[in-house]
């Protein structure tokens, strides 16, 4: 049985989808692991596709300070559909990444919510693993991880700035590094326990 991974993202203007285009790229660079990408509306009627995935890596822009409404939605759907039905996430690997309009723009609160999210459906969570960046006289815009997180991949889009020029590279090679490592982490857990 092949190792899976799904990537579960909402993005209503299209930037957070670029985001999550560069997590499927970074979990293509990894052999042996089959990835598939699904809108929250995709998701929703999708719930054993996600169920039999080794690993689900959540996406959402930060509106309001937090996860837009519509990935909202599909969390609290996911109490039900998943939840309630025996707790069929529990063990996968999970990770996560957000993008918003500032540089800060209290996209933490976001990847908060996710790892609580996450852990409320007894999966483990992988980090980001990259050092913070551009903090220093020999740092620039061009560093991954310039935003400076730790919980998972964070991307920022100036607000005129369409999909086509935003997010910028270094924070689309900043969330290829995290599907990578996704990748890496859920073969290496998928071979030391099988699905249950
Ligand atoms: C309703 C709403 C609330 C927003 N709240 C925030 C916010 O709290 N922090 C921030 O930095 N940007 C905020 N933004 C900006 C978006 O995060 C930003 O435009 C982002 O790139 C949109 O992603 P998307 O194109 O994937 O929908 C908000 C945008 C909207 C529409």
């Amino acid at each position: 049985m092949s190792t899976r991974i799904v990537i579960v993202y909402h993005s209503e203007y299209g930037h957070t989808q670029r985001q999550a285009e560069a997590v499927m790229t970074g979990v293509k660079l990894v052999s042996d692991v089959e990835a598939l990408m699904l809108t929250v509306e995709e998701a929703k009627d999708q719930w054993a596709e996600l169920s039999s995935a080794d690993a689900i890596i959540f996406g959402a822009p930060t509106y309001v300070g937090g996860p837009s409404a519509a990935f909202k939605e599909f969390q609290e759907a996911s109490s039900a559909a998943v939840m309630r039905n025996g707790y069929l996430w529990r063990d996968k690997i999970a990770a996560g990444f957000t993008n918003s309009g500032t540089r800060a723009g209290d996209k933490l609160a976001t990847l908060i919510q996710m790892v609580l999210f996450a852990a409320q459906h007894g999966m483990h969570w992988v980090s980001l693993d990259l050092p913070p960046a551009n903090c220093s006289a020999t740092g620039s815009e061009h560093d991954l991880n310039r935003l400076g997180f730790w919980l998972g991949a964070a991307a920022q889009s100036d607000v005129d700035a369409g999909p086509e020029q935003a997010p910028p590279k270094a924070d689309l090679l900043t969330a290829e590094h995290l599907g990578r490592r996704v990748a890496e982490t859920t073969l290496r857990f998928a071979q030391g326990h099988p699905r249950r």
